[in-house]
């Protein structure tokens, strides 16, 4: 209580960017480098420095930061950010008596290992586009939550995509189509089903792992076989049978949450009906993402803990 009112309150550090490399040898795989931007928040009873001048129990966000930097250093083996993010929350909570949650937020900058002459090159890398993200939250009792994400995985297909059969009312001008680009920039979020501290699993199982291996069912869904593809009656099927298949592939993912902007290809018709100067035939589009389609859903296994 804080003079007869109820505080809640949290500090940490935002935008701490810290990169790790492992210089391992070429014959066993070369270097590894990451570039990760992480933020920590703890849930810590200062409550004399909000209410006083009183600032004995502050975990100085200064320290935070400076506590990633050691963190980072003491990970003399290639951690993935969900291990790493684990280390910062159980050392927030564990360390200090007065801090009692820690949330650590941590997005990485994907850098590529670039093939040269056809080989991967052992100590050379070029920046990627979509981004691996997680968001780790560690309680003192040892209990955690791990989400994992990718942003900006930016996917089109130039056909088997259509949407027919919506409302049809007076607001309705969108014609029926068997024929259309569809293209989205996918967000989706993963769960996994880790509860507490003791039940993390040891090797072989790796969170980086797991994520290439969303992704891939993410993109394999989505566009179907290499030659032939896969028909998608709406964004909305193809999202779920995206999430549906990441929950059936993989038994250690408890939900998944995926955004699908549906991000426009106009037809381009013009000219007037006397002198048309352009008449679409499926191959010149205006691509826009103002307006945009936005589509989301959340798919979880029967009595997963959201
Ligand atoms: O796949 C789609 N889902 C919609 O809900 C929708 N709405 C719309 O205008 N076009 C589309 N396409």
């Amino acid at each position: 209580m804080a003079e007869n009112f109820q505080l809640q309150s949290r500090h940490g550090k935002s935008r701490v960017r810290v990169s790790r490399v492992w210089r391992r040898p070429a014959a066993a795989g070369g270097h590894i480098i990451v570039e990760w931007n992480v933020a920590v928040s703890i849930v810590s009873d200062c409550l004399p420095s909000y209410i006083s001048s009183d600032n004995s129990a502050i975990v100085a966000t200064d320290s935070i930061k400076n506590t990633v930097y050691v963190k980072a250093k003491e990970c003399t083996e290639v951690v993935s950010m969900e291990e790493f993010a684990v280390i910062l929350g159980r050392h927030f909570t564990s360390l200090y008596p007065q801090v009692s949650e820690a949330t650590v937020t941590i997005v990485e900058r994907p850098w590529d290992r670039v093939t040269v002459d056809g080989k991967p090159h052992s100590h050379g890398f070029k920046v990627g586009v979509e981004k691996h993200s997680t968001e780790v939250i560690v309680k003192k009792s040892g209990s955690l939550l791990i989400n994992s994400g990718i942003q900006g995985y930016s996917l089109l297909k130039t056909t088997q995509s259509g949407f027919e059969g919506f409302v049809t009312d007076r607001y309705r001008l969108l014609p029926d189509t068997r024929e259309r680009i569809v293209a989205t920039e996918v967000t989706a979020w993963w769960r996994y089903p880790f509860e507490h501290v003791s039940q993390l699993p040891s090797k072989p199982f790796c969170f980086t792992q797991r994520y290439q291996d969303v992704k891939r069912v993410l993109t394999e869904t989505f566009f179907g076989p290499a030659d032939v593809g896969v028909y998608s009656p709406s964004v909305q099927n193809t999202l779920y049978l995206m999430a549906k298949e990441v929950l059936t592939r993989f038994p250690d993912i408890s939900s998944v949450q995926l955004r699908m902007p549906n991000l426009h290809f106009l037809p381009v018709n013009l000219g007037s009906k006397e002198t048309p100067l352009v008449k679409f035939a499926d191959d010149v589009y205006l691509p826009t993402d103002e307006p945009h389609g936005t589509i989301e859903a959340t798919l979880s296994r029967p009595m997963s803990k959201l």
